[in-house]
């Protein structure tokens, strides 16, 4: 398969998921949500995306290719709430296929179901190909009725070379002043990218053609932008507010849940992200894969502390230097500088 198939693929995958995950948000029930063994959240919606893009790509690969690591198991829909939810979630599955005119499918059972999800076990690695999936990235965002992504990559002998971000509630226009509250602008986004040929937006509902999207060309610190993690639990918000400071940015980050972040930036809404998880915290692949690219590919680059692209061939965790970092090409430099001084400056104990 070309790239360009993979892509089209990947596309109508997380488009097909991302249908379901709005539905799933219109009429949320807190019984649809689960705590799983680390305290995150996990929707039907989660379960229902990872198992419809599991599904969808596998019927289109030649038989026996497919390798998926993605976030979920289906270890918690074993339990007496889990088969409520696992019903569920066969339902929604099943709705969603038969509303698409373009798919001609049986039902799914709901042993099918599961073995969809756990097609997601995969462990990766630095050969072969393996689609890397973030069925909802931003959960907690998902279920606040904020942003979230569905985000989808291809990694093909340790390098990502396609990713698509479904972002159903992102405005079509700029954030760069944040996510305006009950404004009628058109939401839904899907960004698409593949290996060196560029990063594309269209609208989620295919009504608005794909555009080619370029990073922001600020080369001034000053006039920058900056954005990070809704959630203060996944980044350390005092320590980016300190880099921001070094840098002279002066404007007020914009908080946004998940990778519509990425998305948001390949655009030029924003011009750097930092994301400092607390220490301890080890970044998995799916909630960096398919952001990446269509950060890189719009012209961008995404590196740790040490400067150091980030590496998805090492299984399902990302080895890195303590934090995340995407901006321009031109601030990389001054950007690692300061977030190397604000660092070096730390009290020991606060160190990794
Ligand atoms: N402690 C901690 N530190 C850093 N990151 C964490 C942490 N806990 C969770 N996660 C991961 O963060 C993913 C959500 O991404 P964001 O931080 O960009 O969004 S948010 O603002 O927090 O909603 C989120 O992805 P989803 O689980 O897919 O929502 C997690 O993988
Ligand atoms: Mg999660
Ligand atoms: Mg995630
Ligand atoms: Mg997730």
């Amino acid at each position: 398969m070309s790239c360009y198939q993979d892509l089209q693929l990947a596309a109508r995958a997380v488009r097909l998921a991302s249908r379901l995950c709005q539905s799933v948000q219109r009429g949320l029930l807190a019984k649809e949500t689960q705590s799983k063994s680390d305290d995150s959240p996990v929707t039907v919606a989660d379960y229902g995306s990872q198992a419809l893009v599991s599904w969808a790509l596998e019927r289109e690969l030649p038989a026996g290719s497919f390798s998926l690591v993605a976030e979920e198991d289906s270890e918690d829909l074993g339990t007496e709430t889990g088969a409520a939810m696992l019903t569920r979630i066969t339902q929604l599955v099943n709705d969603t296929i038969a509303a698409d005119s373009t798919l001609d499918a049986a039902p799914l059972t709901s042993k099918d179901v599961l073995l969809a999800i756990d097609q997601g076990r995969s462990k990766g690695g630095a050969t072969g190909r393996h689609w890397v999936l973030d069925p909802i990235d931003g959960t907690r965002g998902f279920v606040r009725g904020d942003q979230y992504a569905v985000a989808l990559g291809l990694l093909e002998n340790g390098e990502i070379v396609v990713g698509v971000l479904g972002c159903p509630n992102l405005p079509m226009t700029s954030i760069a002043h944040g996510v305006p509250k009950d404004s009628n602008e058109p939401v839904g986004c899907l960004f698409t990218a593949s290996k060196g040929a560029g990063t594309f937006v269209q609208s989620l509902d295919g009504k608005l053609q794909p555009q080619q999207v370029y990073v922001s060309n600020v080369d001034d610190p000053a006039w920058a932008t900056f954005c990070e993690s809704y959630e203060s639990a996944h980044s350390n918000q005092s320590l980016t507010a300190n880099i921001a400071r070094v840098l002279g940015v002066t404007a007020p980050p914009v908080r946004i849940d998940s990778q519509a972040k990425y998305g948001a930036m390949a655009r030029g809404d924003a011009v750097i992200y930092l994301r400092f998880p607390h220490p301890g915290y080890r970044e998995k692949i799916w909630d960096h894969a398919a952001g990446s690219i269509v950060i890189t590919e719009a012209g961008g680059a995404v590196f740790d502390a040490a400067g150091k692209s980030l590496d998805f061939s090492k299984g399902r965790f990302l080895d890195l230097e303590r934090g995340i970092i995407a901006t321009n090409k031109k601030l990389k430099p001054v950007v690692l500088a300061a977030v190397q001084t604000v660092l070096n400056g730390e009290q020991p104990s606060q160190k990794l």
